[in-house]
């Protein structure tokens, strides 16, 4: 980011009674980013999104929204709008009322309304249902009403909560691609709330990974996947494994063998993990000329563009390999195989 960013948080806190529901967290959103809120349930992403609209004020700390300090500022005087599931479409008004809704508080005229309103419904791709009622609706059609409502007022920021949980699987999937290209045809900031890290991963330019109440990563969805900062975030994004071992002069000792170690901050002697994950591992039938670990292939499943294998390792334990569709020879339950990775295919973190 090399413009000035749209929000700026600094070192916000907030508790609730004896729950710190946020501690010190800071970070920036671009104008025109799409920005994604990551991580389990009650890690405080509500609770920073509340801030940020308004609805609750910081015990510690600054946001700003367009430079401007947001201290005091109620809700309705940020350019901040906020969209939750589908289901806080009003029932009885048609979907044009329902767009229309905010316009009217802000007292705009008819002809004005009109006219943004067709506007909405031609980004949103909903022209032609204006006169039915939500029930009326798909999923879909109906989360991109609620959509349209958000942006209609013209808010610089949007943020979304949670908003593809009511949908199913598949709807999900073809709505993210949606309200992505609705959102970088707008050019107005978005800011999501998701716990799914398929969401996350998906739609936004960067994701903030929090956990209890901090933030553990920021950084592009390649970035959270191939280089976690912590622990947490190498389990919680995506499938991955975890090997015990141990740092021996500047290697890390495991199941592998020895395996280099990146940047210090491991003491000599610590119990460590090496985080890689399913795709990263080789697989390959058990030969004279292969070194790595010896396992037994205990469940396959076919996924279509990918196989994942689960193995029983000699050694003791078991590891997640996926590869892709007809790569390599074939497994079955009860073969034998043998296991190998790059040096630079996993990372290595403390045990915690
Ligand atoms: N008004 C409140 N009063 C008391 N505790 C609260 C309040 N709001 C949030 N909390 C607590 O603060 C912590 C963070 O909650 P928050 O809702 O921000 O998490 P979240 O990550 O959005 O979770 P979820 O995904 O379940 O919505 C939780 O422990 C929650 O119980």
């Amino acid at each position: 980011m090399t413009d000035a960013p749209l929000l700026s948080i600094k070192g916000a806190s907030k508790r609730f009674g004896a729950i710190a529901a946020l501690e010190d967290v800071s970070l920036e959103v671009g104008a025109g980013e799409f920005f994604a809120l990551l991580g389990p349930s009650g890690c405080g992403k509500t609770t920073l999104m509340r801030l940020v609209a308004g609805f609750e004020t910081l015990d510690a700390g600054r946001i700003e929204i367009g430079g401007a300090d947001m201290s005091g500022a109620p809700p309705h005087r940020r350019p901040v709008n906020l969209m939750f599931q589908s289901y806080a479409l009003f029932p009885h008004l048609s979907v044009f009322e329902n767009i229309a809704f905010g316009l009217r508080r802000q007292g705009k005229g008819r002809a004005e309304i009109a006219a943004r309103v067709a506007e909405l419904l031609q980004i949103v791709r909903l022209e032609g249902v204006e006169t039915r009622r939500p029930d009326l609706l798909s999923g879909g059609q109906r989360q991109r009403v609620a959509l349209a409502r958000a942006l209609a007022p013209g808010p610089r920021l949007l943020l979304l909560d949670e908003p593809l949980g009511a949908l199913d699987r598949q709807l999900r999937e073809e709505t993210q691609f949606q309200i992505k290209e609705i959102q970088r045809r707008l050019k107005t900031s978005f800011v999501v709330v998701t716990h799914d890290q398929d969401e996350a991963l998906v739609m936004a330019d960067r994701i903030a990974v929090m956990r209890a109440g901090r933030i553990e990563q920021i950084g592009a969805p390649t970035e959270v996947y191939e280089r976690p900062a912590t622990r947490f975030v190498a389990g919680f994004i995506g499938q991955m494994n975890f090997l015990e071992g141990h740092i021996e002069n500047g290697a890390f000792v495991g199941p592998f063998g020895r395996l280099p170690v990146e940047g210090g901050g491991l003491s000599q002697g610590a119990k460590a993990v090496l985080a890689v994950r399913p795709e990263r591992i080789a697989i390959a039938p058990a030969t004279q000329e292969n070194a790595g670990l010896d396992g037994v292939v205990e469940d396959v499943a076919f996924r279509g563009e990918t196989t994942h294998f689960r193995l029983r390792l000699s050694g003791g334990g078991t590891l997640r390999v996926s590869r892709g569709a007809n790569s390599g020879a074939p497994f079955c339950v009860g073969d034998a195989a043998r296991i190998s990775i790059a040096p630079e295919a996993g990372r290595i973190f403390a045990s915690e």
